[in-house]
């Protein structure tokens, strides 16, 4: 049975104009200009249907304002669907958004603790973790430190290593990785393999072809929010790959 099932998916914004921005208040000030700004329907996804099985891996793949990071969000329960059915079956834990889960004021230390009770963790199962989430992140000279001092790399590793930690049944991973140095995403890389190892599943929203081709089984391609293609990821990489103009692997440049 799938891990996660969407059927019918739609998400509509409301897309404010020319309000409390200050240059377009100016202008219009200036040139006496009316402000003729209305509010518009987006459809930032349009009728996305796809499933994640368990113990498997979905990437998720498009252009800048596909829809991956939204679709994401409804998936982590960020945002709610407009149309459409979501179904989850199992834990989730997610790094969506830099420093999201972490409140900027409060020391890395106090940060792993809030986070994973937030998971559903216990304080004592967190007391039990927590030396390994700071070794992962490698920030143990840090940890003591208000996130809001911390590099976004720092905060990318203090995020992922919190949010694999928790020992999910399904793990949501934006594009965040890819703040990380090459030591660190290898260092990702690895323990999302053994995450895979022990059976759970994954969705990962990633612009490299590389990482999406080391760790998923299957690919969504979103496209102006719509489903362009689903299915294995050898075929939907090479047919992005040809859509984008991007070298298939084994040709000069690749
Ligand atoms: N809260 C919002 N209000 C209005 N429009 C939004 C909102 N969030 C996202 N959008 C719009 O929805 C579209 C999809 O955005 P989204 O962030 O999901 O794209 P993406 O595929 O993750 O892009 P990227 O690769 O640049 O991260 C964009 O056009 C964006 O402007």
């Amino acid at each position: 049975m799938p891990v996660i099932e969407v059927n019918g998916l739609c998400k509509k914004f409301m897309l404010r104009a020319d309000r409390a921005d200050s240059f377009s208040k100016m202008f219009n000030t200036l040139f006496r200009r009316a402000n003729h700004g209305e509010d518009r329907e987006f459809w930032a996804l349009k009728d996305v249907s796809f499933s994640v099985p368990e113990g498997k891996s979905v990437g998720v793949i498009g252009v800048n304002g596909s829809g991956k990071s939204t679709l994401l969000k409804l998936l982590t329960g960020t945002l709610r669907p407009t149309k459409g059915h979501i179904t989850v079956r199992g834990k989730r834990s997610s790094l969506i958004e830099l420093g999201a889960g972490f409140h900027p004021d409060f020391s890395g230390r106090d940060n792993v603790y809030l986070n994973g009770m937030i998971l559903g963790m216990s304080r004592a199962r967190v007391k039990e973790k927590f030396e390994e989430i700071v070794a992962f992140a490698e920030l143990e000279q840090f940890i003591d430190v208000p996130v809001k001092y911390y590099s976004s790399g720092m905060q990318a590793r203090l995020g992922f290593a919190a949010a694999t930690a928790v020992e999910p049944d399904i793990l949501i991973v934006d594009e965040v990785l890819a703040v990380g140095d090459s030591s660190f995403q290898l260092k990702c890389l690895s323990r999302i393999r053994e995450m895979q190892g022990r059976g759970v599943s994954i969705v990962l929203v990633s612009h490299g072809m590389g990482d999406i081709e080391a760790v998923c089984d299957e690919v969504l391609w979103l496209h102006k929010g719509e489903a362009v293609m689903f299915g294995n990821t050898g075929d939907v990489v090479r047919e992005y790959r040809v859509n984008q103009g991007l070298p298939l692997p084994g040709h000069a440049g690749a």
